[in-house]
């Protein structure tokens, strides 16, 4: 078997080389000729998946070790007879961790407690109902959209425009699509974004044409109250140094970055792919990830349990690292093509592992262990 693969999948070689032949390639070079031979294709969401990169190549399977699918032809790909596979929930609990490290940075900003905001939640599946579950353990309410599930029959959502009426926060996790009565590019349009009450936090890490950017920018040159965070960009690799300059934090769509959650995308997709070859998965993601590390707190049973929560939040993750490190590389480039130092950023990310991986030594005061476990953390 021969397997053209995204470079940047990681434990590549650990999960696929007893599989067959195995050629790596940066995602976006990944064209027509290099598949000739291929039997199977492994992406990100970086290369565009469609029948007419397949024409002619035996390629019979593709495996995305990604959430999002909207790089892929799904319904053009289906017709042609090939497999596809992606990997639900994968790096969810990373972009959970960013919503709350941006929910910190804001509220240390504005001075306004974070978990007295109320936060809207629109999209509530992998993602959605994870910052739900966890928001809610933290006591933080939340108002929920998901007009699928609700017209599933599923109870407690309300719909998109109640919704921005009544929330502090707008946290959207949608996947983006085009078509049908619940398409999602620019749901978040103009007439919504002035719609915002004063002081909203709108934070986007599902996919950058989910709020339309240039009424956003217009938005934001007259609402200075309103506080965005912006993980993902309309063009992307491109990203609009004016934009970003209005924005209070922007980062280079590395929500779902975390070490756990990229390798999670990998694991999925070598399952899947056992499972197309009639196989049983003999790897797991147990035996081959690294090790993580104990977080290194000190404190006593004194320490008051919030703020032990922000800090151990801010040992695992911290946006504004990552809004520093994009901001000095995406200024200097106003006008200019942004597209190579926006792929870079990525690519050279550093290492980060998830709450879950990282074990706080040593809780016993008063709530502490309680209020770190209901944010996901090992105690
Ligand atoms: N920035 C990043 O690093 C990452 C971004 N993502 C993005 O986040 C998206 C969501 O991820 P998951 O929660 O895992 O996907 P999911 O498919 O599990 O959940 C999406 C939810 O959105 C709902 N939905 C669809 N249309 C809607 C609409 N018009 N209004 C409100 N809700 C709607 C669906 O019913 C579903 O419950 C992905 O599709 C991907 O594009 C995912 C992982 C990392
Ligand atoms: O899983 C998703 O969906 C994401 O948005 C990933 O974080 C995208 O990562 P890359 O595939 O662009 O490396």
């Amino acid at each position: 078997m021969h397997i053209v693969a995204d470079e940047n999948i990681p434990l590549l070689q650990a999960f696929f080389t007893d599989q067959g032949r195995l050629t790596t390639l940066p995602g976006r070079s990944i064209r027509r000729e290099h598949l000739l031979d291929a039997d199977a294709l492994l992406v990100r969401s970086v290369t565009r998946v469609d029948p007419a990169l397949l024409e002619g190549t035996p390629v019979q399977f593709v495996g995305t070790c990604t959430i999002g699918t909207d790089h892929l032809d799904l319904p053009g790909l289906a017709e042609a007879g090939i497999q596809v596979a992606s990997a639900p929930g994968c790096n969810a609990r990373g972009v959970v961790e960013y919503v709350l490290s941006c929910l910190l940075t804001l509220s240390e900003r504005t001075g306004l407690p974070w978990r007295e905001r109320r936060v809207g939640i629109v999209g509530v599946g992998e993602v959605g109902s994870r910052l739900a579950a966890t928001l809610g353990a933290l006591g933080v309410e939340c108002v929920l959209c998901d007009p699928p599930r609700a017209a599933r029959g599923e109870a407690g959502f309300v719909d998109l425009d109640a919704l921005l009426t009544q929330v502090d926060v707008v946290s959207c996790h949608v996947p983006l699509t085009r078509n049908g009565p619940d398409a999602t590019w620019h749901l978040i349009d103009a007439p919504r974004l002035m719609a915002l009450q004063h002081g909203t936090w709108l934070i986007n890490s599902s996919r950058g044409p989910v709020i339309d950017n240039h009424a956003l920018s217009v938005l934001l040159a007259e609402r200075p109250d309103v506080q965005v965070a912006l993980d993902v960009w309309e063009l992307e690799p491109q990203v609009d140094t004016a934009l970003l300059k209005l924005c209070a934090l922007g980062t280079p769509h590395i929500a779902g970055y975390s070490l756990d959650g990229k390798l999670r995308g990998t694991e999925l997709i070598y399952q899947a792919l056992c499972r197309h070859r009639g196989e049983q998965p003999r790897l797991t993601l147990q035996a081959l990830a690294p090790e993580a590390g104990c977080a290194q707190l000190q404190f006593s049973a004194e320490t008051p349990a919030q703020w032990l929560l922000e800090k151990a939040l801010r040992q695992v993750y911290d946006v504004r690292d990552d809004d520093a490190r994009f901001r000095a590389v995406m200024m200097p480039l106003a006008g200019q093509s942004t597209g190579a130092a926006f792929d870079a950023l990525r690519k050279e990310y550093p290492l980060r592992r998830e709450c879950p991986q990282v074990r706080i030594l040593q809780a016993d005061g008063e709530g502490q262990a309680a209020l770190l476990a209901a944010a996901g953390f090992s105690v």
